[in-house]
C-alpha cells in the first residue's frame, strides 16, 4: 500500500510513467541520506528551502567536454517518488526514526546521471573518431555490467551519435534503431550444402522462380573461380560457408549480410558471398554487405573492396563495389584512429566492450552539493580548490564568439542580469585571480533549462524526443573548435563566473575559513 504519494506524477496533469528500470526506488539511495533527512527534520530544518548543484569536476576521458544524460530518467524518478508502507517499515527498521526529502536524493540522482553521461560522452568520443559518415552500432550488451548497464548504454550511446543498437529491447523502448549481422554460430552450424533442403526462392518483384537456388549459387561461384580476372586468385572455398550463407539468403534475400571470417576472409569468405550475392542479383535482389569480425581489419577492409570492384567490373553488377563492409572486434577509439591512418573501406563499425564498459574511464564524478539554505547561500571548502563548491542558485550561459565557435560558458547569481549580445562582460575563472578575459558576445545560449519549475506551480514541460535530443547532442560538438575536441591534450574549454559572483565566491570563502595562528 502507498501511503506517501508527493502526487508529483500529476504535477503537470498528466501522470508520468516511473523510471525505466523498477529498481529505481526511493530506496536506491545511501543509508546516511535518511540519517541526514531524520536529523534535518530534529533540528526543524525539514521545510527549509534548499538548492543544490548537481556537477561534476573533470572532464572524462582526458577530454574537454561531458554530455549530460540522464534528465528524463531523474524526471521520471522525481514524478513518481512515493514510499510503501513496506519501504517505510524497512527504513525505520534501519533507522530506528523518520525522514525527509532533498537529501534523499543526492544517490538515486546522481546514479541516474553519472553513467548516462559517461557512456553518452564515450559515444560522442568514438563518434568524433569514426567521422560522420561511418555507421556506428552499439553492440554491447553480452559484455554490459548487468542488465541495466545494457540497456543504459544502448539509450545513451544513441544520445552521443551512434546509429543504431543490437539490443532488442533498447529498441523497444526507446524507439532506437536497430540493427544486426550475422554470426560465427550460424556459419558453423552448417557442414554441407546438403543440408539445404527448400532450394526455391522467388524473384524479388514475384514474377518468377527460381527452383534450385543452391545451384545458382555454384553456377555463380564457379563463374568468379573462372573468371579473367579473378582465376588463380583462391581455389576451393569451403563448403559449409556456401552453405549457411545461401541458406541465411532464403531466409533473407532482402537483407543478405554475411560474416566472412568464420574460416579465411579472402580464399572462402568474400568469394561465397559473392556467389551468394550475384545469384541473389540474378532474381532482382541485392545483397547488404559483409561483416569482419578478425584480422587487420584495415587491410581486409581494402582487400575485400577491391574484390567488390572486381566483380562489378567483371559481371557488370551495378553498384557490387558499394558493398558495405562493417567491422568488429574489440574496437575503440585507438584502433578506430589506427584504422583512419592506416586508411580502410569500412563503412560501419559495431562496438561493444569498450564502449559500453567505459574501458577507459570507470567513473564521472559527479557530486550533489548543498549551495543554498533559506536564500543563504552555502559553500563547502576543501585544501583541493577544485573541489571547493560555487555557492548561490545560478544561472549558467554559453557565450558564442564572431566565428560562431563557443567561447566560454559562465555562471551568474540567479538575479544578475543575463550576459547580452554585442555588450562586453568580464568572465572570471572562480578560483584563479589572474584568468580572467572580456567577451563581447555574438550570441548568448542560455544552458539550464527548467523542465520542472517545482513550487511556482508551473507545468511540468515534456523533454523532447530523445531523437531530438541526440541531433541536439551531435550539433553542439559540431560547434566546438576542434582544438578543444582533439584526443591529445585539447585545449581547455572555459568555465568562469561573473564579477559579482566571483567576488561573492571570495566573499563567503573568507567568511567561512577560520584563520589560522602560527606559535
Ligand atoms: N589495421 C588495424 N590496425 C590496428 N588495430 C587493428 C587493425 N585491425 C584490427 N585491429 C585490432 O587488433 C585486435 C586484433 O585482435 P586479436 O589479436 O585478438 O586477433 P583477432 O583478429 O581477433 O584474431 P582471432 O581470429 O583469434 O579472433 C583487435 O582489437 C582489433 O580491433
Ligand atoms: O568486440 P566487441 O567490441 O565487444 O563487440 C562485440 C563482439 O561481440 C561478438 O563476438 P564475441 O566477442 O562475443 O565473440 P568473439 O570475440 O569470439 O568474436 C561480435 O562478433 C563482436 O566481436
Ligand atoms: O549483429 C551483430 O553482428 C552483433 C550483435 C551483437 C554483438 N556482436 C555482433
Ligand atoms: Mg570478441
Amino acid at each position: 500500500m502507498e501511503v506517501k504519494d508527493y502526487g508529483l506524477s500529476r504535477v503537470s496533469g498528466r501522470v508520468l510513467d516511473g523510471p525505466t528500470n523498477p529498481m529505481v526506488t526511493p530506496l536506491l539511495t545511501d543509508l546516511y541520506q535518511f540519517t541526514m533527512a531524520y536529523a534535518y527534520w530534529k533540528a526543524g530544518k525539514h521545510q527549509e528551502r534548499a538548492v543544490f548543484d548537481l556537477y561534476f569536476r573533470k572532464n572524462p576521458f582526458g577530454g574537454e567536454y561531458t554530455i549530460f544524460a540522464g534528465l528524463e530518467e531523474c524526471i521520471k524518478f522525481l514524478a513518481n517518488f512515493k514510499f510503501t508502507e513496506d519501504e517505510i517499515s524497512f527504513v525505520c527498521e534501519s533507522l530506528a526514526g523518520s525522514c525527509e526529502v532533498v537529501q534523499l536524493l543526492e544517490t538515486p540522482l546522481l546514479n541516474l546521471v553519472n553513467y548516462a553521461s559517461l557512456v553518452a560522452t564515450n559515444a560522442a568520443r568514438h563518434r568524433f573518431v569514426a567521422g560522420k559518415s561511418k555507421m556506428l552500432l552499439e553492440f554491447g550488451l553480452r559484455r554490459a555490467q548487468g542488465p541495466d548497464g545494457g540497456i543504459g548504454a544502448s539509450k545513451y550511446s544513441y544520445i552521443g551519435g551512434f546509429d543504431a543498437t543490437s539490443n532488442v529491447a533498447a529498441g523497444k523502448l526507446f524507439g532506437i534503431p536497430l540493427r544486426g549481422t550475422h554470426s560465427h554460430a550460424f556459419v558453423s552450424s552448417y557442414m554441407s550444402l546438403d543440408e539445404i533442403v527448400e532450394k526455391s526462392l522467388r524473384s524479388s518483384d514475384g514474377s518468377s522462380s527460381c527452383e534450385d537456388f543452391v545451384s545458382l549459387v555454384q553456377t555463380w561461384l564457379n563463374k568468379i573461380q573462372w573468371s579473367n580476372s579473378l582465376r588463380n586468385v583462391f581455389g576451393e572455398t569451403n563448403q559449409s560457408e556456401l552453405a549457411a550463407f545461401t541458406s541465411y539468403a532464403l531466409a533473407f534475400p532482402n537483407n543478405f549480410l554475411a560474416l566472412v571470417d568464420t574460416y579465411d576472409v579472402m580464399r572462402s569468405g568474400i568469394p561465397n558471398f559473392c556467389a551468394v550475392a550475384l545469384a541473389l542479383s540474378d532474381l532482382g535482389y541485392k545483397a547488404v554487405g559483409i561483416r569482419l569480425d578478425s584480422g587487420d581489419l584495415a587491410y581486409l577492409s581494402f582487400e575485400a573492396r577491391k574484390f567488390f570492384c572486381t566483380i562489378e567490373k567483371e559481371f557488370g553488377v551495378l553498384g557490387f563495389e558499394k558493398m558495405i563492409i562493417t567491422a568488429s572486434n574489440d574496437l575503440n577509439e585507438e584502433t578506430l584512429d589506427a584504422l583512419n591512418k592506416q586508411g580502410h573501406e569500412v563503412d560501419a563499425f559495431g562496438i561493444g566492450t569498450y564502449l559500453v564498459t567505459c574501458f577507459t574511464q570507470a567513473a564521472l564524478g559527479c557530486v550533489f552539493k548543498l549551495v543554498e539554505i533559506n536564500n543563504q547561500p552555502r559553500i563547502k571548502l576543501s585544501e583541493d580548490v577544485s573541489k571547493v563548491s560555487i555557492p548561490c542558485k545560478k544561472r549558467c550561459y554559453r557565450l558564442y564568439g564572431r566565428e560562431g565557435y563557443p567561447l566560454v560558458d559562465i555562471m551568474t547569481g540567479e538575479n544578475e542580469p543575463s550576459p547580452k549580445v554585442g555588450e562586453r562582460i568580464l568572465c572570471r575563472h572562480p578560483f584563479n585571480e589572474s584568468k580572467r578575459a572580456y567577451v563581447v558576445p555574438q550570441k548568448v545560449e542560455e544552458l539550464l533549462k527548467c523542465y520542472w519549475p517545482g513550487s511556482s506551480g508551473k507545468a511540468r514541460e515534456d523533454l523532447p524526443p530523445l531523437k531530438d535530443i541526440r541531433t541536439r547532442c551531435i550539433d553542439q560538438l559540431e560547434l566546438m573548435r576542434p582544438d578543444h575536441m582533439r584526443r591529445l591534450n585539447p585545449t581547455p574549454y572555459k568555465v568562469s563566473v561573473s564579477a559579482k559572483l566571483y567576488d561573492f565566491i571570495h566573499f563567503l570563502w573568507l567568511n567561512e575559513a577560520p584563520v589560522g595562528e602560527l606559535q
